[in-house]
């Protein structure tokens, strides 16, 4: 009888939890550091496949909001984002288990390799264009970030820049991180309707995208520099933006001011941008 006939038994795809992952199953290796969430670490999944393992510190963050929503992350898969591999749900702490990126974040790799990369204009651009396929990809599947940032990018072997934590501010329950008024909010990467309302949006990932931008071809400087967050929200209301960067093209910072525009939907899609810093990447060859 055809597939279509045979009624699908109820717990069908509830027994293999494919986004659970078995402790058993994880070898714990050296720190690759901590961040407010708690300590990360690397780590060997079945023997073989080179993983990094967050150990969710107790109450930093709504845990069953984040197991429910792992079921969908693990689907969103794509070259330039850090792909979620699974959760250990069963125990406390939870650990959420991603593939590994071996030269650490992108800010940081920037600021320590600042004297090779600073004349490579290229090299800096292909990293912003890798950043825009996989933010194309999630506004594609109307995921938006909500935190995109040179630290939350990681750099894995041949240059490869992976977006990494989409959609994993949600569940922090530090009112410091989530509220626009608190200290660790990331003001710097916000648009005008996030520091008023809080609204975010791919076109809010957009804004954020053109700060990475700066971050880059900075070689991973602070927006700002040590302006207070008084004095930049006040900055972005006015519409000042941040500078040109010395060593980046017109054409390049053409591009970033646009998703600086002060209206969301004057800004481009990740769509539009991808193609326009392709063909800016064809100018310069
Ligand atoms: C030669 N260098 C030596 C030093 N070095 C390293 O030690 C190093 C090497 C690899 C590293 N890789 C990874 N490091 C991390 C990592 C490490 C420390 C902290 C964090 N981040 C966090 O804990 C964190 C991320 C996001 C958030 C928000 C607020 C957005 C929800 C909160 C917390 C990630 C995650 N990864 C996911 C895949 N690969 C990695 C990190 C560091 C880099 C290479």
């Amino acid at each position: 009888s055809s597939p279509c006939d045979r009624p699908v038994p109820p717990t069908a795809g509830l027994s293999h939890d494919k986004w659970e992952i078995h402790p058993m199953e994880l070898m714990l290796m050296e720190e690759l550091g901590s961040g407010q969430f708690g300590v990360v670490r690397r780590g060997k999944w079945r023997g073989s496949i080179d993983t990094a393992v967050k150990m969710m510190k107790e109450g930093t963050m709504s845990e069953d909001d984040f197991i429910e929503e792992a079921k969908v992350m693990t689907k969103l898969q794509h070259p330039n984002l850090v792909q979620l591999y699974g959760v250990c749900s069963k125990h406390r702490p939870i650990y959420i288990v991603t593939e590994y990126m071996k030269h650490g974040s992108l800010l940081n790799y920037l600021r320590r390799h600042e004297n090779t990369l600073i004349g490579n204009m290229g090299l800096l651009l292909d990293m912003c264009i890798q950043v825009s396929k996989g933010m194309a990809y999630l506004e594609r599947h109307n995921y938006i970030h909500r935190d995109l940032a040179a630290r939350n990018c990681l750099v894995g072997s041949e240059n490869v820049v992976k977006v990494a934590d989409f959609g994993l501010a949600r569940y922090v329950l530090d009112d410091q991180y989530t509220s626009s008024g608190g200290t660790k909010f990331p003001i710097k990467w916000a648009p005008p309707e996030v520091l008023n309302y809080t609204r975010f949006s791919s076109k809010s990932d957009v804004w954020a995208y053109g700060v990475l931008m700066w971050e880059i071809f900075t070689c991973g400087k602070m927006p700002y520099g040590r302006l207070k967050n008084t004095e930049v929200v006040e900055r972005v209301q006015r519409g000042i933006i941040l500078e040109k960067p010395k060593s980046c093209a017109k054409e390049i910072y053409d591009v970033m001011k646009k998703c600086w525009s002060h209206g969301p939907e004057e800004r481009p899609s990740f769509r539009v941008l991808k193609e326009q810093l392709a063909l800016v990447a064809q100018s310069l060859t």
